[in-house]
């Protein structure tokens, strides 16, 4: 009987394609249990992207971990000659906690580990089977490579220091080039040095392209040896022709603790969110078997079963607009670029109006959901306050500050408050995520209570001692006898992006935030 692929459905035809792929090209599988020694998990957790993982006891009294990650056992268990390089692919479920559906998830993920004598040619083979694995899928596909050598190299080159490191990353990883600057001063570094960083964003495109306006940019050995790297990969793969989907760009940062080197992040056309993710983690494979290097990648297969078909066709740009105050002024200051619509979205109950001539739809949605429409790829672009971005932490590109909505993130409190640092203080707030943070960063101790709205009523029942709320003219506070405790977040609608439509929609995308960059005040 010969084998229907019909039967079978995308993400299992893929596995059986991408077992194929691996097998002829010299891998060999790595099998494991369901559960792994708890111990390998706590030893390693700054490996991990979750320390959260499921453990229990098993019979001979041993604490065991539902795996939340394959390649950690592989480093740990990988049988490699000396000098030699051991080549691995896993075809594996793990267990990881998701924050969206406050749930352990599982995951099925499929991937490659070369772990030992990492050199060049093994990289390159390593990056040209993500190619085909991405072009297996049969879709529109893209792979981006960084290098966190670059971007390590610079922030040393300008002087930034390590405790602003991780929030410059972040900046750097969103392409938020205004929080950039401002962060960067905050850390001291001079004019130079925070343009150097906001350089980093635009450094994306073409393997040529990127490489040629880099060069200029490095500033040390580090940075040097990085670009050296990348040049000798795109190479190789450019002699195989296999560039047409591979773009670098230097903005893109992993996990620092994880990955040392190349950087990779591979996506489908119609999938909201990365498939492919990997790169170099010699620390982590150091730590078993010292002096190794290693190189690999993880695909991540459950997206596959739900890819929209739509999304591959060329269609609108679709734009996420926050119903009421804001959305009003930010819908004026797009038509004012030419994104308007003919129909007036404000005189009817209509939640989709679209001028296809401009190539623009618009989602009127709730200004709460609007970085969740644009991560989950509902929407391309959207604008949203940066209070409930902050709140959201969702992973998305926030490409612009409009300016419009200014306002401040702000603890208020009664007239004559006085804070007892002796007792829990009690935290009215609908921003659950932004007030503990704020007071993590204090290491105060705090009780929240989540309220939905008129936030200010709360100390004046007695319900808590502050709000942690925004305050734009102060009406509200003044009104109701209280006073602002202290200013913490600046906030103004800002323009995000989705990561997967940045790669398949980016001129559109750019040639917006332009558009608006030019009529917004300095
Ligand atoms: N005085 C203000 N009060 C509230 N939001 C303001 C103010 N000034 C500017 N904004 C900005 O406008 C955005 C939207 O505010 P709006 O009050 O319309 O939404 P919301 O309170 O989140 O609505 P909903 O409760 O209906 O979800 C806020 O996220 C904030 O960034
Ligand atoms: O400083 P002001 O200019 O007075 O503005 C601040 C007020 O505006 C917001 O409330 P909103 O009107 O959104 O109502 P809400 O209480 O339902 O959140 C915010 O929560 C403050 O209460």
């Amino acid at each position: 009987m010969e084998l229907d692929w019909n039967i079978l459905k995308p993400q299992e035809r893929l596995t059986l394609q991408l077992r194929m792929l691996y097998e002829r090209s010299g891998f060999r599988q790595y099998h494991m249990s369901r559960f792994e020694e708890y111990g390998l998990y706590q030893k390693n957790r700054s490996f991990l992207p979750s320390e959260q993982v499921i453990t229990f006891t098993d019979l001979d009294g041993r604490l065991l971990a539902l795996k939340p990650d394959v390649t950690l056992s592989i480093a740990k268990n990988a049988q490699v000659e000396p000098q030699g390089c051991g080549r691995y692919y896993y075809s594996e479920n793990v267990y990881r906690p998701s924050q969206e559906s406050h749930t352990f998830q599982e995951i099925r993920q499929i991937g490659l580990e070369c772990i030992g004598a990492v050199d060049d040619g093994v990289t390159a083979q390593a990056v040209s089977l993500a190619l085909q694995s991405l072009a297996l899928s049969g879709r529109a596909f893209a792979l981006e490579a960084g290098h966190m050598g670059f971007v390590a190299g610079l922030l040393d080159a300008v002087g930034a220091p390590e405790s602003a490191c991780p929030g410059l990353l972040t900046c750097i990883r969103e392409k938020n080039k205004h929080e950039l600057q401002k962060q960067a001063a905050e850390a001291g570094l001079s004019r130079q040095g925070a343009e150097a960083l906001c350089c980093l964003s635009a450094l994306s495109g073409s393997w040529e392209q990127v490489l040629e306006e880099a060069e200029p940019l490095a500033l040390n050995a580090a940075m040097g040896a990085a670009l050296e790297e990348l040049r000798t990969l795109c190479a190789a793969l450019a002699s195989q022709g296999q560039t047409e989907h591979l773009r670098l760009d230097l903005s893109l940062v992993n996990d620092m603790e994880y990955y040392n080197g190349l950087v990779l992040q591979g996506y489908l056309a119609g999938a909201p969110r990365a498939v492919l993710k990997g790169g170099r983690y010699d620390p982590l494979a150091a730590r078993f078997r010292p002096g190794a290097r290693a190189v690999g990648f993880a695909l991540y297969l459950d997206e596959l079963n739900r890819l929209d078909d739509a999304a591959e066709r060329p269609a609108m740009l679709s734009v996420a607009l926050p119903k009421g105050r804001l959305g009003d002024r930010v819908y004026s200051l797009l038509a004012g670029v030419g994104y308007g619509c003919p129909e007036n979205y404000q005189e009817s109950r209509k939640l989709v109006v679209e001028n296809p001539a401009a190539g623009i739809r618009y989602f009127l949605v709730k200004p709460s959901d609007v970085a969740i429409y644009v991560e989950h790829g509902a929407a391309d672009v959207g604008i949203v306050g940066k209070d409930i971005l902050a709140e959201s932490g969702a992973d998305i590109y926030e490409l612009l500050d409009t300016g419009l909505g200014r306002c401040r993130m702000c603890v208020a409190g009664p007239q004559d408050f006085v804070d007892d640092p002796s007792r829990t203080l009690r935290v009215a707030t609908k921003f659950v995520n932004i007030a503990k943070a704020y007071y993590a960063a204090q290491g105060r101790d705090i009780d929240i209570i989540k309220l939905n709205g008129s936030i200010e009523l709360a100390p004046l029942l007695g319900l808590s001692d502050v709000i942690v709320d925004i305050v734009e003219t102060g009406t509200t506070l003044r009104e109701n006898h209280l006073k602002v405790l202290t200013e913490f977040m600046p906030i103004s609608a800002r323009l995000i992006a989705n990561r997967a439509s940045y790669q398949f929609r980016r001129r559109e995308i750019d040639t917006l935030v332009q558009k608006l960059a030019e009529v917004m005040e300095p």
